[in-house]
């Protein structure tokens, strides 16, 4: 057995998070680690990254036990983890980030600089990535950075490999070769943990699986003859009947039509329209423009040309301020970044619907809107020990549930929502589903942009495909397929249509 786990207790501030939890992990194995938001997945798997030490419980690694109180010593017993947020150095190279602290010498003195380009070349080559290895981290996407965050595991030979949601930012092409590497990694013998929202991922990918729930173990078996539902009947403790509505609305008044939006370099010449019981969703690789779109519309990007008419009348915002105060939300997907204030508690982040920090106070709710905000983390399944707790100290899918939440209490009449149920559990995302639902019914505009094709094909009335700044293709929910926005979105087929206007 290459990694053994018994009997791990663990609480924070008296409440216990895990409770008496197993877990055995075999040479070239893939388990998957699978539970609800909350359940006590991240905690358990920072047992073995040296971030956090068992109350009580053992942990032995090729049979030897072992007591990691570092990332250190984790590192040094083998044991390298990849978050859902790549954890790098924004302003180092991506040569420095993956040899960080373990920098190859000259003499053993001075770090060698020649040698650790090349090797971050080749490693980051061997990924599929042709990044000059001297390249700042910042200017990299979310899903290149997670690229590099898994180049930095693999220069140090890890024996235990921890991906906490590796494919929540990424494409599904990136994801496919997430899987090939993978699959080489367990040829090499190397043990991987592996933890997802995704549920449609596991077959793909993994031998075991072991499901907890509020922090204790449900089950450990093989997931051969394991379907999705029972899966999520272990996670939740119930059967889920649907995962999406019924779509039902009628198309009505048009509510929002952008003309000529142009911001290079990120998009040049998009034209659409959303109308009153639409639900737009936006389909694309990370980088195709989407978010960008949306935050030029929202005011946080200027725009250099085009027109944005919302209820028939044009609005230029100067920055999200003024978007919010038309009554514009935006769920972002950047959690810790823009989306939520990790040092204030629940409650406080649920009641304040200002994106721009600076004016946070100005967009405090009343008592009326704090009831709401209660019910949303009743109807969101938030798992939290009060609306006390401060955000830091949520789960991962926990922050970004408040970050929804609070939209959805602010009674906004147009919402942006991006990514918005990466990282959510599946039991949350059908109770979300229903809300977006809700709002459309009572006349709310509605775009989501999304890399889960499931979703958009699921929640969307029409789809819209964007490749490299452009809006390659446009599909009612009947026409759309998953086949035919992969190869709209990587560009394969489909001429931008702004283009096709033109020569029309
Ligand atoms: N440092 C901390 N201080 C206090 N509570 C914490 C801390 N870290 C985690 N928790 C709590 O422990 C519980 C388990 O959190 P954990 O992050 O392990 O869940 P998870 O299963 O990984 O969830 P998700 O799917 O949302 O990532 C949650 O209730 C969380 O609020």
């Amino acid at each position: 057995m290459l990694l053994d786990m018994q009997n791990i207790n663990k609480s924070f501030f008296g409440v216990k998070v895990l409770d008496g939890v197993n877990f055995h992990l075999g040479h070239g194995e893939v388990h998957a680690l699978i539970g609800g938001n909350g359940a006590g997945k991240s905690t358990l798997v920072k047992m073995i990254s040296g971030f956090h030490q068992p109350d009580e419980g053992e942990i032995s690694i090729e049979g030897k036990r072992v007591h990691i109180n570092s990332s250190i010593e984790a590192q040094q017993l083998g044991v390298s983890i990849i978050y859902q947020d790549p954890a790098l150095v924004q302003d180092m190279s991506i040569a420095e980030n993956i040899f960080l602290g373990v920098e190859p010498r000259v003499f053993g003195l001075f770090a060698n600089h020649r040698k650790m380009k090349r090797d971050a070349r080749d490693i980051m080559k061997s990924l599929g990535y042709m990044h000059h290895p001297g390249t700042l981290v910042r200017h990299l996407s979310l899903s290149e950075q997670h690229a590099v965050a898994i180049a930095k595991a693999i220069s140090k030979r890890a024996r235990i490999l921890i991906m906490d949601e590796p494919t929540a930012s990424l494409t599904d092409m990136e994801r496919e070769r997430l899987f090939l590497l993978i699959r080489s990694f367990k040829e090499e013998g190397i043990g991987i943990i592996y933890i997802t929202h995704r549920l449609e991922e596991l077959h793909n990918i993994c031998d075991r699986i072991t499901i907890l729930r509020d922090g204790k173990h449900v089950i450990t078996r093989d997931l051969k003859g394991l379907g999705e539902n029972d899966v999520i009947r272990f996670m939740l403790g119930r059967e889920l009947k649907y995962l999406f509505p019924q779509v039902t609305h009628e198309k009505g008044k048009e509510l929002l039509s952008v003309k000529g939006l142009t911001r290079k370099p990120w998009f040049t010449n998009i034209q659409f329209q959303l109308y009153e019981g639409e639900i737009l969703g936006f389909a694309g690789l990370v980088g195709s423009g989407r978010t960008e779109l949306a935050k030029t519309i929202f005011g946080e990007l200027k725009r250099d040309s085009g027109e944005v008419i919302w209820k028939g009348k044009e609005v230029r915002f100067r920055g999200p301020r003024e978007a919010i105060q038309h009554r514009f939300g935006f769920v972002n997907r950047d959690r810790l970044g823009k989306g939520l204030f990790p040092d204030m508690n629940i409650s406080q982040n649920l009641t304040i619907s200002g994106l721009d920090h600076l004016h946070k106070w100005q967009f405090l709710l009343f008592k009326e809107e704090q009831d709401k905000a209660l019910d949303a983390i009743l109807q969101l399944s938030i798992n939290i020990q009060g609306p006390d707790q401060k955000v830091k100290y949520l789960s991962g899918g926990n922050q970004q549930k408040v970050t929804l939440g609070r939209w959805l209490v602010a009674d906004c009449d147009l919402y942006f929502l991006d990514e918005p149920t990466q990282s959510i559990d599946v039991g949350a995302k059908t109770e979300m589903y229903a809300s977006i639902h809700d709002l459309v019914e009572a006349g709310k505009g509605m775009i989501i942009i999304s890399s889960d094709l499931s979703e958009l094909l699921g929640i969307c009335t029409r789809i819209l495909v964007m490749h490299e700044g452009h809006i390659v293709d446009e599909m009612t929910r009947m026409e759309a397929t998953e086949e035919r926005i992969t190869q709209s979105a990587s560009g394969m087929t489909g001429t931008p249509r702004s283009e096709a206007q033109e020569i029309e």
